[in-house]
């Protein structure tokens, strides 16, 4: 069997100044109740069988925790990202490091190419990158040429209305793609969208087989998707909400 394994990054004590563009920030951040939830976070994956390794911390950038914007992996590549933030190109730093222990050839994308891993949503031979907010049509052109080979198709999909393309939808294991249907742009680009009724109930972490992983925040989704047969383990994560984050953002599943 595979082994399953998870890049994280653990919370900057800063986390409280991390970027917010689409949200008023609301509330303040309470950084040690951050670091409980990204270990309850990482236990989850670990009770479903999975394997975790840390980049090192970045304690200095306060939106370091959110570590799959920094890396997208294919197959054996890994791209590494450059921010459409310039204020988060600083966390790439440890990142080549970790991904080639790993084994991953590594290739990175350059100005004026823009790309953060949040816009690039993956789901059998068809990747998906959100343009019109961080990532650029450079970046996604650079991220085609990177996966060249690996037979899949890259897709700009516009994205104007949340900071991702995965913070407005994500893939179910079937394939299914799910959204908030106030954030997505443009609900056609996928044969099956299924709308979910709350915006964090847009994210799913896929955690193997049928077992999906999804914000506390979205009761009403996690009831939908059990109903579709699926198995639904929930996590508080306010606090990395208030910085316009969400489940995906804090791993990147790596090959075992
Ligand atoms: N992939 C993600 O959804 N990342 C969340 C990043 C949140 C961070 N505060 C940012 O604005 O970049």
């Amino acid at each position: 069997m595979h082994r399953r394994l998870a890049l994280v990054r653990r919370p900057s004590p800063r986390l409280a100044d991390g970027l917010v563009t689409h949200i008023a920030r609301s509330g303040a951040v309470d950084p040690g109740l951050a670091l409980r939830q990204w270990q309850e976070y990482i236990d989850v994956l670990q009770r479903r069988g999975w394997s975790v390794i840390e980049a090192p911390p970045v304690d200095d950038c306060p939106d370091g925790v959110f570590i799959e914007d920094q890396v997208v992996v294919h197959g054996d590549v890994a791209v590494l990202c450059r921010s459409g933030a310039p204020e988060r190109r600083a966390e790439r730093v440890g990142v080549r490091e970790a991904v080639e222990s790993q084994g991953y050839r590594v290739s990175e994308i350059e100005a004026p190419g823009t790309l953060d891993g949040g816009d690039v949503l993956k789901h059998g031979r068809t990747v998906w990158v959100g343009v019109g907010g961080r990532s650029n049509t450079s970046g996604v052109d650079q991220l085609r040429t990177a996966l060249e080979g690996h037979r899949v198709e890259v897709v700009p999909v516009p994205v104007t209305k949340v900071l991702h393309l995965k913070s407005a939808v994500t893939a179910l294991p079937d394939g299914s793609i799910i959204g908030y249907p106030p954030l997505v742009d443009d609900p056609t680009v996928w044969d099956r969208f299924l709308a979910v009724p709350e915006e964090s109930g847009a994210h799913v972490v896929l955690l193997g087989g049928a077992s999906v992983l999804l914000s506390a925040a979205a009761p009403r989704t996690a009831q939908l998707l059990e109903e579709r047969g699926l198995d639904v383990t929930t996590v508080d994560i306010s606090e990395f909400e208030k910085v316009e984050g969400c489940v995906t953002c804090l791993s990147v599943r790596l090959r075992g």
